[in-house]
């Protein structure tokens, strides 16, 4: 593996200590590599011998609570290497989904950009399921920038390697396949080691990109002009189009067919919603690409809509050769690691993860699987059984028991969700035409506030009609929210029922917390780190992690939450939500007043560069925004960031947003 680090020793801080500030240069391919012969299966400890390590998982050994339970430090008589034991609380089905999901991931996820798993534990009689992590000695990026305010993240190049660090973690995700998406990039879930390295950890919402989840990419200026030439014209003005299948086989090494990929072309207008404007440059491809049983399993939630293969239109031309080659290499790494399905055959004496969840699980499933499962054992629907597709098939009921009761509560959910309207309310970068038409209103109607700065601010906190309404049906809750500001309000609608994403007051802010539980069922992601699309329903992708990294990236730079009301002047409010913040700042020119007063030796060239990346990464339409690969390029200065958009470029003081309109006219 092509792996190289630079450490230097840290000048500040009580005692000097060894801290890495240079950068891991792994390219992803070596990390396929790697990951693939190092992997081994987790291994089963006897709960005994965690429940000693960890004192009974005793109070003073807890590192912290997570949405399905509490971690606890510990050492394993014998090593000298301190652990990290996660310890499900009983009882929560959504825990425990969220904990096969995790062991999975740890089963597959070797990288030293993510946090290490050392094995798993369960303990029937008390329903507790346990994993074990190697303990990161300076726990979560969370606390220890924004509660510990540990100096050594004062230092800025500290600081900015840890936001390289995750950018790269999210890449060698992403750069699997088929692609791992994270589904929940915050603060909390970025562990750091003795070194200050960042690793990213918690899979518990992570998923491996499902088979017919559209993978969407633009591609600008250069980028844009496969072999230098002219754009490629959509073809298909609607998705999906009704036109018979083609598919692109990818073959083994030994002839096999690993998978087959079907591919369509389509316009960018069909992704011009929501009033989002697309460069002339721009164009989309969308790549509807099969990935393999095991991955369909591994990802519960979405494997039902897996199941539907959906006719596409095929545009061989479109589909870059690089992709499907790396396709290929991707697959065996994944088939490589196939340890999870393999156990039974291996020798391996307790570390029988299957047969784990088998007792855990099993009867349980029998007696609730629905009849037609998706999973192909039942399946209905008219097919051609092809060979390839039979050796699916046969893959498919290998894996049957990984279905968990849940499942069909949560493809009702996941409809439900879908046929719900976007949320309006959570759409920033319009709320600056929102305030300039209220007051535009309000001016005629000769209402104009004497007090433009409360005026501005009031129009700057936008009040969505769909939230209001919801509102008004949930009487009780209105009745206790009556008391509060309207800005209570607001954080409530963030936090609240109305997305049902896991919560956590910790990441975002001043968000009343519910007994430190973040959990809540159902959609994934946390409050404030979401992605937009993904939030109103849309299907989780790449794109869902780029944004959630790109609140991350503000969050290092600014040192501060994402949602931060201190209750003290207006002034302050302005500055309340990051995301809006860093937006008008931008326009203003004056993006270096985000930075955390606190760095020291601040390169301020590194820090604008930060803020852009951050802003291009939380661009309201997925397909604008960048890949990980080009953040990681732009963040080490392989590339150079493109412009901002038209947006966020500095205009004349009149447009800054909390200034009266008609000054500036
Ligand atoms: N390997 C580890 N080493 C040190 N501390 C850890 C380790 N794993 C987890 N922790 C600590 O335990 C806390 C809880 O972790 P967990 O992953 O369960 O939940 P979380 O990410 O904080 O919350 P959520 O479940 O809402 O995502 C972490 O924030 C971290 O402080």
């Amino acid at each position: 593996m092509d792996t190289s680090s630079s450490s230097s020793t840290l000048s500040c801080g009580p005692v000097a200590r060894k801290v890495r500030i240079g950068f891991r240069c792994i390219k992803s391919t070596d990390r396929r590599t790697a990951t693939t012969a190092d992997s081994k299966p987790p291994h089963r400890y006897p709960y005994s011998l965690l429940r000693r390590a960890t004192d009974s998982f005793s109070p003073s050994r807890r590192l912290g609570q997570g949405g399905f339970g509490s971690v606890f430090s510990g050492s394993l008589p014998g090593s000298n290497k301190p652990i990290a034991v996660k310890l499900m609380d009983s009882g929560s089905l959504q825990g425990e989904r969220e904990f096969q999901n995790e062991l999975f991931f740890a089963g597959i996820l070797n990288s030293p950009l993510t946090v290490p798993a050392l094995g798993f534990s369960f303990n029937k009689k008390r329903r507790r399921m346990l994993i074990v992590y190697e303990l990161m000695p300076n726990g979560n990026l969370q606390d220890a920038l924004l509660h510990r305010k540990c100096t050594e993240l004062m230092d800025w190049k500290n600081r900015f390697s840890v936001a390289v660090d995750i950018a790269r973690g999210i890449e060698y995700l992403h750069s699997l396949d088929p692609p791992v998406i994270h589904g929940d990039i915050k603060p909390s879930n970025i562990l750091l080691d003795q070194y200050f390295s960042a690793k990213i950890g918690d899979f518990g919402l992570a998923r491996v990109k499902s088979e017919n989840q559209c993978e969407i990419a633009v591609f600008e200026g250069e980028l844009s002009k496969p072999n230098g030439g002219g754009l490629e014209v959509a073809k298909n003005p609607s998705l999906p189009p009704p036109a018979p299948e083609s598919e692109i086989a990818t073959v083994d090494d030994n002839g096999s067919v690993l998978e087959t990929e079907s591919v369509a072309t389509t316009g960018f207008e069909e992704f011009n919603v929501n009033g989002v404007d697309q460069s002339p440059e721009s164009h989309v491809r969308i790549v509807i690409s099969e990935t393999s049983p095991e991955a369909v399993s591994a990802s519960p939630t979405t494997a039902p809509a897996a199941a539907t293969s959906p006719e596409m239109n095929f545009d061989k031309s479109s589909l870059d050769s690089g992709k499907k080659s790396s396709n290929k290499g991707m697959m065996k790494t994944l088939s490589g690691k196939d340890w999870w399905w393999k156990q039974e055959n291996s020798a391996s004496e307790s570390g029988r993860v299957k047969d784990y969840v088998m007792e855990w699980i099993g009867s349980e499933i029998k007696k609730e699987r629905p009849k037609s499962d998706w999973l192909g054992a039942g399946s209905s629907s008219k097919e051609v059984v092809t060979k390839p597709e039979k050796h699916k098939k046969h893959n498919r009921k290998r894996l049957e028991w990984w279905v968990s009761m849940e499942e069909e509560k949560d493809v009702k959910n996941a409809k439900k969700e879908k046929s719900r309207p976007a949320r309006e309310w959570w759409k920033e970068e319009y709320c600056e035409e929102l305030a300039r038409k209220k007051k535009k209103k309000k001016r005629q109607a000769g209402n104009s506030a004497s007090d433009d700065n409360y005026s501005a601010t009031e129009d700057w906190w936008p009040k969505d009609e769909e939230l209001y309404s919801e509102r008004k049906k949930k009487s009780k809750s209105r009745s206790r929210r009556s008391s509060k500001s309207s800005v209570d309000w607001w954080l409530d609608g963030l936090s609240g029922d109305l997305w049902r994403v896991r919560r956590n007051s910790y990441d975002s802010g001043e968000i009343p917390k519910s007994g430190g539980i973040s959990s809540t069922p159902s959609m994934r992601g946390t409050v404030c780190y979401i992605a937009p699309e993904y939030g109103g329903g849309g299907d989780i992708s790449e794109k869902c992690d780029v944004y959630s990294f790109g609140v991350l990236l503000l969050v290092v730079v600014a040192g501060r939450r994402p949602l931060q009301v201190t209750g003290s002047p207006m002034s302050e409010f302005q500055r309340a939500n990051l995301i809006s913040w860093a937006r008008h700042l931008a326009r203003a020119g004056k993006l270096l007043d985000l930075v955390d007063q606190s760095i020291q030796n601040l390169d301020k060239e590194q820090a604008l560069l930060c803020i852009t990346v951050a802003l291009l990464c939380l661009q309201k339409s997925p397909i604008r925004r960048p890949s990980m690969k080009e953040v990681v390029t732009m963040l080490t200065g392989a590339s150079e960031p493109p412009q901002l958009p038209f947006e966020f470029s500095p205009s004349p003081p009149s447009r800054f947003p909390f200034k009266s309109q008609r000054k500036g006219q």
